[in-house]
């Protein structure tokens, strides 16, 4: 799917897929430079991560491991309940692992604060996060992020990996949608 398939649908493009993966160049060459010597796991968060932990997982040189979780706060509509649930959790032991959590985006950070604290409590050796997006006016918690992609706006994106109502993940772009989607 691409900007032409979408009709009237889309207001306009915010980062273009060469953006998108030429920042992730830059974010995986520091990853290396960071995780040399140790074993890694990436723990990606369904469904919207998708994206994102493939390209990055793809340009990583070091050996990983690729683990998902699901978790869910937003639903089917544009803004975060603030209850967080799991949906499906790690398959892997985290004692003693060096966790880089990949997520797409940091909105108001109530997800990722939880889950920071949950995956903390299972004794790791180390766990940050990497997030493709941060809209650094929408936190209502900080969020401490290791990696950070672009920071954005307060607006409601999709594409990437991101979702309205589970539409629009597969387009290669992050951008935003024309009012009437919403209103449909
Ligand atoms: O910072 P927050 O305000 O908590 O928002 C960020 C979270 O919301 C989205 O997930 P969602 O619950 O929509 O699930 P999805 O990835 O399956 O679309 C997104 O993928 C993040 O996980
Ligand atoms: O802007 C967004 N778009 C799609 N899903 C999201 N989940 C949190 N913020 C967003
Ligand atoms: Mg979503």
């Amino acid at each position: 799917m691409d900007a032409a398939d979408m009709g009237d649908d889309l207001e306009r493009i915010l980062l273009p897929a060469e953006r998108l993966g030429a920042r992730l160049d830059e974010i995986a060459a520091q990853v290396d430079a960071d995780y040399a010597g140790r074993d890694l796991l990436l723990v990606g968060v369904l469904k919207g991560a998708v994206m994102v932990m493939a390209d990055l997982a793809r340009r990583l040189s070091l050996p990983i491991e690729m683990d998902w979780m699901a978790v869910s706060s937003y639903g089917a509509g544009t803004t975060s309940s603030g209850v967080v649930r799991i949906l499906k959790d790690l398959d892997t032991d985290l004692s003693g692992r060096h966790v880089l959590i990949v997520e797409d985006i940091v909105d108001s950070g109530l997800t990722l604060s939880w889950l920071l604290a949950n995956l903390r409590s299972r004794g790791p050796a180390s766990v940050e996060i990497m997030t493709m997006l941060r809209k650094p006016e929408a936190a209502k918690v900080e969020v401490d992020v290791r990696y950070v992609g672009f920071e954005i706006p307060t607006e409601f994106v999709v594409g990437y990996g991101l979702d309205y109502a589970e539409k629009y993940r597969n387009l290669p772009f992050v951008g935003t949608l024309a009012s009437h989607v919403y209103a449909e």
